[in-house]
């Protein structure tokens, strides 16, 4: 597929292949043509902006930030802002993609975007992230806003970036709360944000594991990545009576020893006190690539893409697998999955928990109330139940995966929305 302005040549990145071997299915058993194919793939808009920032020792250093609003046929674009040294135009479009199609599949009134700025935080202090943040919202303000394109956490950010994002936003545009989500409560977050997306991750595996006749109480899980989505997943499944078996982050990772599973509380404390999982008491040592060929039962890759490959997927010794990350899955890996026989919950259904909890917030801020936490979650589990039974019904009708079912509900919804408003022509009704 040809896009306007971007070279042929131009190599495009394994997320984007990722992205265009699930969009290319799901297309295929819609019927829709080339055309609308261009249409619906190509990225609204795209800004990539210099970020100068002055640091602690006075030194001048220049950033790449970027912010690419996929869709925003179905409402304004949505999506976090992810600080890593990995970040490029390239991961930023699958990126956004994804945050299109997921929106539209949870049934929230968003479009996708994502952004981010390629850097190093762990090498920056905390008033370098936070003048390399507020430099970032001077140079895309007038790109977002509360109908326009509204951040999010995502990779390296959190509440208090959310925090700063909203400060400099307001300061330009008057005080404008509904301009990014997962803020401090006090800022106007909603209570139940932060940790929405790893329980999302649980509702989503219980209700999977009870269609499947099975529970999460007992269930051995290997999580990797133990950052929000991570360490919130573990948190649930624990909760839930699951056992928390193994985990990892980008230093190693770390197996339970014996009989008993790890204790999350504990981890958590462990991370927050020396920055890593490795080294938790009485755990023995594995690395990343034992994580994933585990014996247990679910297996939840919460870090970064491309965490399961071809050379992977053979491997994996799960029966489910939970996209806690945005695309850990390649193409190929996919395939071997499936003919595996191993069930994968697609990152679209699994970790909507925070887009979902991010469109609570910004209606609370639009109509000036206050949700309570038990609200809050128990509207999650209806949107998040309400989406995988949905996909679940696609998938056993068609007899497609559930990553085929849920990309296609999406990109028929945002295909009609398109089409509503003048930009295609009416997908064909004999796929609905
Ligand atoms: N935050 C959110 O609400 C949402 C996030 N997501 C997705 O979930 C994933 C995780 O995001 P989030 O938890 O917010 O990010 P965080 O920055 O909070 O945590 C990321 C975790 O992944 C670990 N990690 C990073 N690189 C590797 C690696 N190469 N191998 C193993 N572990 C690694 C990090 O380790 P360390 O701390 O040691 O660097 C950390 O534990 C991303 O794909 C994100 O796009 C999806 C939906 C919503
Ligand atoms: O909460 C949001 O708006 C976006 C979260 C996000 O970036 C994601 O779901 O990948």
């Amino acid at each position: 597929m040809a896009l306007e302005g971007r070279a042929d040549s131009e190599r495009r990145t394994e997320v984007e292949l990722t992205a265009d071997h699930n969009f290319t299915l799901a297309a295929g058993r819609l019927g829709l043509s080339a055309d609308q194919q261009l249409l619906l793939r190509t990225p609204f808009r795209e800004v990539k902006v210099a970020v100068p920032v002055q640091m602690d020792d006075g030194t001048l250093r220049v950033f790449a930030g970027y912010r690419v609003q996929h869709s925003g046929a179905r409402g304004p674009a949505k999506g976090g802002i992810r600080f890593h040294t990995d970040v490029s135009i390239g991961e930023m479009h699958a990126l956004a993609e994804i945050m299109t199609w997921k929106t539209a599949l949870v049934d929230v009134p968003f479009g996708g975007a994502k952004g981010g700025i390629a850097c190093d935080p762990s090498k920056l202090s905390l008033a370098e992230q936070e003048r390399l943040t507020r430099r970032y919202v001077s140079r895309i303000h007038r790109f977002i806003g509360p109908f326009r394109d509204i951040p999010a956490p995502d990779v390296n950010t959190n509440e208090q970036v959310m925090a700063w994002i909203l400060d400099e936003y307001s300061s330009r545009h008057g005080y404008s709360p509904a301009c990014v989500t997962s803020k401090p409560v006090e800022l106007g977050g909603i209570r139940g944000r932060s940790t929405a997306t790893g329980t999302g991750i649980g509702m989503v595996l219980a209700e999977h594991l009870k269609a499947r006749g099975r529970s999460i109480r007992g269930a051995r899980v290997a999580i990797q990545g133990f950052g929000n989505v991570g360490a919130n997943a573990a948190a649930f499944i624990e909760q839930h009576g699951g056992e928390i078996i193994a985990v990892a982050d980008v230093n190693g990772g770390i197996l339970s020893s014996g009989s008993r599973p790890l204790r999350v509380p504990d981890l958590i404390e462990h991370v927050r006190l020396t920055g890593s999982v490795v080294g938790f008491p009485g755990a023995m040592s594995i690395d990343n690539d034992e994580l994933l060929a585990l014996p247990c039962d679910v297996l939840i890759p919460a870090a970064l893409e491309n965490a399961l490959t071809e050379s992977s997927a053979g491997e994996v010794r799960a029966s489910v697998i939970v996209e806690g990350a945005n695309l850990p899955t390649t193409a190929g890996a996919d395939r071997i999955l499936r003919s595996r026989g191993i069930d994968v919950i697609p990152d679209l259904l699994a970790n909507a928990g925070g887009v979902v909890a991010s469109y609570f917030e910004w209606t609370q801020n639009l109509q000036q109330t206050q949700w309570p936490r038990q609200k809050v979650n128990r509207k999650l589990q209806s949107y998040l139940v309400r989406a995988y039974r949905s996909v679940r019904k696609i998938a056993e009708a068609r007899d497609m995966s559930f990553r085929e079912a849920a990309w296609l509900i999406a990109i028929e919804r945002v295909a009609r929305a398109e089409s509503l408003r003048g930009a295609l022509s009416t997908v064909k009704e004999r796929n609905r």
